[in-house]
Formats: structure tokens, C-alpha cells, sequence
């Protein structure tokens, strides 16, 4: 079945959706026993066992899995500092073929891993379709750009005619990959695809919240590669926090901004620095001028703000709009929230799942009553459908005071704040103030404007007038997803073209000519 989704699509065709209820069906009622590491290609099925819910129907455990302790993380660090002595010396050209081998068993398995997605997250069918096809395109992305390096070794200048000079990029060694619960199966893909090209072995640690998800790709990669090379170990915090502190060679790391530069401050803290790749959270503006086109404006927010129920590191939390259209803007974008429907994915329609679990709920609860002791108006939402699961409506707050934390701090939610300003410059200068740098959109058909904000916005993705999603729906080798400040340690983002060479340190070789 040939499947061709992303973050913009709006219908998925009758076959695939058709094939995607069963495999919904059956990822929710595959619960067989708890999973295992994996570790020098060995199952290993020991540690307290933790579940996950459907968040849906909280009652039903989707997953159950075994958490890892200290002796069996260093075990899988171990192994695989063993496997990378021979994985970094494999050519090139086979580190590609094992990744494009894994790369066809991904697409075969598409609709499975989407089901297995949505059954875990709570994702909409289109949302866990579209991740799964990003696992394809990841790896084809990073693949090709692999082949086309040239082995990311340059012949240089000489001085001396007697002598051979090269510059080339080596691997680390043990990559640990910790990854979040919302694209459980894509970020971890992608950053261990990028250090596996690369000649690192990878420790793999998926989310908690998502274990299956995160081992039924780990496990894909496993297969395809030399035994060792790809280990998987399941847990929470404690885990990834043994794993941090054991002797890896560098953490890529996709998760919220205080537990990344907490890793980046910690593997920094010894007699040498090891490199931590993280890409952490948002607090992601669009800005609308009075020449905006206000329509494609309240689409763009109502898609990027709601599209997996604001649980994405892109989701645009925050409008700025100039004054003389904000009333005007708010109704649009309140017209297009009511209209969004809240259900469980298994239902055609859904556009916004469940949020991910009992705490998401608690904050989104919390950041309701604190906009309204604020004396803000709840123009859209602010309450919770009344059915079983992890629901919440879609929010919109409106006449929050400038600066106050609602507009300031990630909250991982379907709640957009609107704030007034009085000019251009204005919604700039607020638009920047936040500590995070992630994306950013802008909504002017005046082209100094564009210009302005793209010459001034201090953030990594940006995105002009688009109607399909005014923050979110970065693809691997179209978008590059890049955090600046505290939304990124490295300044080049996953998905572009900057990204294999941060697995990577330099080498120049000086050689006599024989
Ligand atoms: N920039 C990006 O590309 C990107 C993409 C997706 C999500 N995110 C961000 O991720 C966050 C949401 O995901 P989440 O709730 O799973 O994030 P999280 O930071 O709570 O957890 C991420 C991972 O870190 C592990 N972890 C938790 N505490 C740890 C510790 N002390 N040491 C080591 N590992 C630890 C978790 O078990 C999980 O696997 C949001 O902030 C979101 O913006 C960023
Ligand atoms: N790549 C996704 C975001 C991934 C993070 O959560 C987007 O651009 O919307």
C-alpha cells in the first residue's frame, strides 16, 4: 500500500484508514507480557515492571515493560562500546545499506507503527500516519545525504611535497538516544539513524510513555545492523538519568529544556566535554500584523495549536496581534476551535486525541483557572469534554497582562493565549521575549514587514503567511528544526542538512607519501 502523508495532510484515503483502525486495534490489545531490553542482541526481560495506559480509556493497559537499572544500563553500554571497534571501521557504503535495508522494513511496517503510535499517544490517525512516513523520509533523508558526503573526509593543502594531508570526521563512540513521549517513533529514529551513519553504537531509551512505540523501531534498527551496535533499554527518569551518567560519549538527547540542559551541564562537568545534542521545548509565536490576511491567520494558529492536542515542541502557544485586528482575529480563530473535533482516534474525525496522560490534564486545569484569576476571558474551551479519557477542548485565552508566565512558559497543551500590541515592532519585541527559540510564524501580506521579522525573530524555524500550519509540520530535508536559545544546544537542528557532522569530531591526518 502506497502511503503518502504529513504533518499538513487533511484525509487520509479509505484503504488506509481502513488498515489503520485494525492496526489501532490491535497495537491497543497486544498487551502480551512486558517487554524487554535489548541488549548485545540478547532479550532481557528483568526490572520492576511499569504500564501504559491507553489515554483514551485510561483503564486499559496498552504496554507493560521492564524498567532498566544501573548494572543493566552500564551492561548495555558495554556492549555496545564492544560492537562500535568494528561498526566505525564498516565502510561507508555498508553503514548505508544496513540503514536503507532498515529504512524498507519501516515502510512495509507503516501502518502497524502507526497504530502502535496512536495507541500509546493518543495520536489522531492522520498525526500517527504522518509520523510513521516521517520515520521513512528520516532515514532517507540522512541516508542520502550520507552517500552524497564523500565518507565526510576532504584531501587538503600540503606544504610539503613529501607529505599527504587529510581532514576527516570520526565517530564518537556510545551515543545514549533519549527520546520524548510525543514522536515517539521519529525523533528516535532520527537521531539514532544520524549516529549510526556516523560509526557510533547507540544505547536507545524511549520515553516511558511510549515504550512499544520506541522499542518497535529500535528493534527494526536492530535488525538490520550488527548485533550490538543498536541496544534498547526501557524506563523512566531514573533510567535515563543512569544512562546520562554512565560512560557514554554523547547523549542526543529530544525532551523538555530543564532535563536537556541539565545533561548538557553535567556531561560538560568533567576533565573533557562530551557532546550533547539536545533539542528541547517551545513557546512558539505567531505574529499577526493589521495587513494580515486573517483567515489564513486563524487557520494556520487553529492547525499548528491544536494538531496533536498542542503536544507538539512546535505547537504555536502564543498569538501576538496588533491592536486594530484583534477582535477581528480572535473571532476567526474561535469560529475555527469550536468547530474542531475532540475524540478518540479510532473515530475518522478526530482531529485532537486525549492529551498524554492525569498530570497533562492537572496543568491544563491549572493554566485555566490561572488565566482566569488573571482576569483573562476564556474565548474558546477552558473546560473538558464530558467522556471518559484524558480529554480536554481546545482553549483560547485572550487579555492575559504582558508577560505574565501563561505567555511565557511551555505548558504542552491545546491552550493558545492572544495578546495585544500596538504596532509591528511591538509584537516583535514580544514575540522575543520568551528564553525559548524554536519556531515561529508571522501573518503580513506587507513585505517589510516579512522582512523585519525575519531579520529580527530569534528562533530557529520560521514560517511566512502559511495557512497549512503557522508553526508546526517540519519535514526531514524540506525544514530543518533548529532551537535557538534555551530550545537548542548545538545550533543545528534535526532534519537539515547540518546534522550528521554534531555525531562526529574532526580529524586532520598528516601522512608521509610512501
Ligand atoms: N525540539 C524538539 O525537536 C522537540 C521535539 C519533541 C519534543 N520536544 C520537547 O519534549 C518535551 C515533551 O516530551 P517529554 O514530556 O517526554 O519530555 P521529558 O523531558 O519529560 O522526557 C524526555 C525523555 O527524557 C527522559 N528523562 C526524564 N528525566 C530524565 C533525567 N533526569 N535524565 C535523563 N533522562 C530523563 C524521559 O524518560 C524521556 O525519555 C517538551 O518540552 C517538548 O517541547 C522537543
Ligand atoms: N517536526 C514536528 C515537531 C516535532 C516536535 O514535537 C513539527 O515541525 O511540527
Amino acid at each position: 500500500m502506497s502511503i503518502d502523508v504529513n504533518y499538513a495532510t487533511t484525509r487520509a484515503d479509505a484503504a488506509t484508514s481502513v488498515a489503520f483502525e485494525s492496526a489501532l486495534e490491535s497495537a491497543r490489545n497486544h498487551n502480551s507480557g512486558p517487554l524487554a531490553h535489548l541488549i548485545d542482541g540478547q532479550q532481557i526481560e528483568t526490572g520492576e515492571v511499569f504500564v501504559r495506559v491507553n489515554p483514551a480509556h485510561p483503564g486499559e493497559v496498552v504496554t507493560e515493560a521492564h524498567a532498566a537499572d544501573s548494572a543493566l544500563v552500564a551492561a548495555a553500554v558495554s556492549a555496545a562500546k564492544r560492537a562500535q571497534r568494528q561498526w566505525r571501521r564498516t565502510s561507508t557504503v555498508a553503514r548505508a545499506q544496513a540503514l536503507r535495508s532498515a529504512q524498507a522494513e519501516f515502510q512495509d511496517r507503516l501502518v502497524e507503527i502507526a497504530g502502535i503510535l496512536s495507541a500509546e499517544t493518543g495520536k489522531s490517525r492522520l498525526e500517527a500516519l504522518g509520523e510513521a512516513k516521517e520515520v521513512v523520509d528520516l532515514v532517507d533523508t540522512y541516508t542520502t545525504q550520507f552517500e552524497e558526503s564523500g565518507d565526510f573526509r576532504k584531501r587538503m593543502n600540503t606544504a610539503d611535497p613529501n607529505e599527504e594531508n587529510t581532514d576527516l570526521l570520526r565517530p564518537y563512540g556510545v551515543f545514549a538516544v533519549i527520546g520524548p513521549f510525543n514522536f515517539p517513533a521519529a525523533l528516535n529514529v532520527g537521531m539514532a539513524t544520524a549516529a549510526l551513519l556516523m560509526g557510533n553504537a547507540i544505547v536507545m531509551k524511549p520515553s516511558d510513555k511510549a515504550p512499544r512505540s520506541g522499542a518497535t523501531v529500535t528493534e527494526i534498527l536492530a535488525r538490520h545492523l550488527p548485533v550490538g551496535v543498536v541496544n534498547l533499554i526501557h524506563g523512566g527518569a531514573a533510567t535515563g538519568k543512569a544512562l546520562t551518567d554512565a560512560s557514554v560519549d554523547g547523549i542526543a538527547f529530544t525532551g523538555s529544556a530543564e532535563i536537556g540542559w541539565n545533561m548538557v551541564r553535567s556531561l560538560g562537568d568533567g576533565a573533557f566535554g562530551r557532546p550533547v545534542l539536545a533539542e528541547m521545548g517551545g513557546k512558539n509565536v505567531t505574529v499577526v500584523s493589521r495587513h494580515a490576511d486573517l483567515d489564513a491567520a486563524a487557520e494556520g494558529v487553529a492547525r499548528s495549536a491544536y494538531g496533536l492536542s498542542g503536544q507538539k515542541c512546535s505547537a504555536c502557544s502564543r498569538v501576538v496581534v496588533e491592536a486594530d485586528v484583534h477582535d477581528e482575529f480572535v473571532t476567526k480563530l474561535v469560529e475555527r476551535v469550536n468547530a474542531l473535533r475532540v475524540s478518540d482516534p479510532e473515530d475518522a474525525d478526530a482531529f485532537m486525541g486525549p492529551v498524554i496522560d492525569a498530570n497533562a490534564v492537572a496543568r491544563f486545569e491549572e493554566a485555566v483557572a490561572g488565566a482566569r484569576a488573571a482576569g483573562a476571558r476564556i474565548e474558546a474551551g477552558g473546560d473538558r469534554p464530558d467522556r471518559e479519557g484524558y480529554f480536554v477542548n481546545p482553549t483560547v485565552i485572550s487579555g492575559l497582562p504582558i508577560g505574565h508566565d501563561l505567555t511565557r512558559r511551555e505548558l504542552f497543551l491545546p491552550f493558545v493565549t492572544v495578546s495585544r500590541v500596538d504596532s509591528f515592532d511591538d509584537a516583535i519585541d514580544e514575540a522575543n521575549a520568551v528564553d525559548y527559540g524554536l519556531a515561529a510564524g508571522v501573518f503580513s501580506a506587507d513585505n517589510t514587514e516579512v522582512e523585519e521579522f525575519l531579520d529580527r525573530i530569534e528562533a530557529g524555524v520560521l514560517y511566512v503567511n502559511r495557512r497549512s500550519g503557522a508553526t508546526t509540520g517540519a519535514w526531514p530535508g524540506i525544514q530543518s528544526f533548529c532551537g535557538w536559545k534555551s530550545s537548542g544546544s548545538s545550533g543545528k537542528g534535526g532534519l537539515g542538512p547540518w546534522y550528521l557532522q554534531g555525531f562526529a569530531r574532526e580529524q586532520s591526518r598528516t601522512l608521509p607519501i610512501a
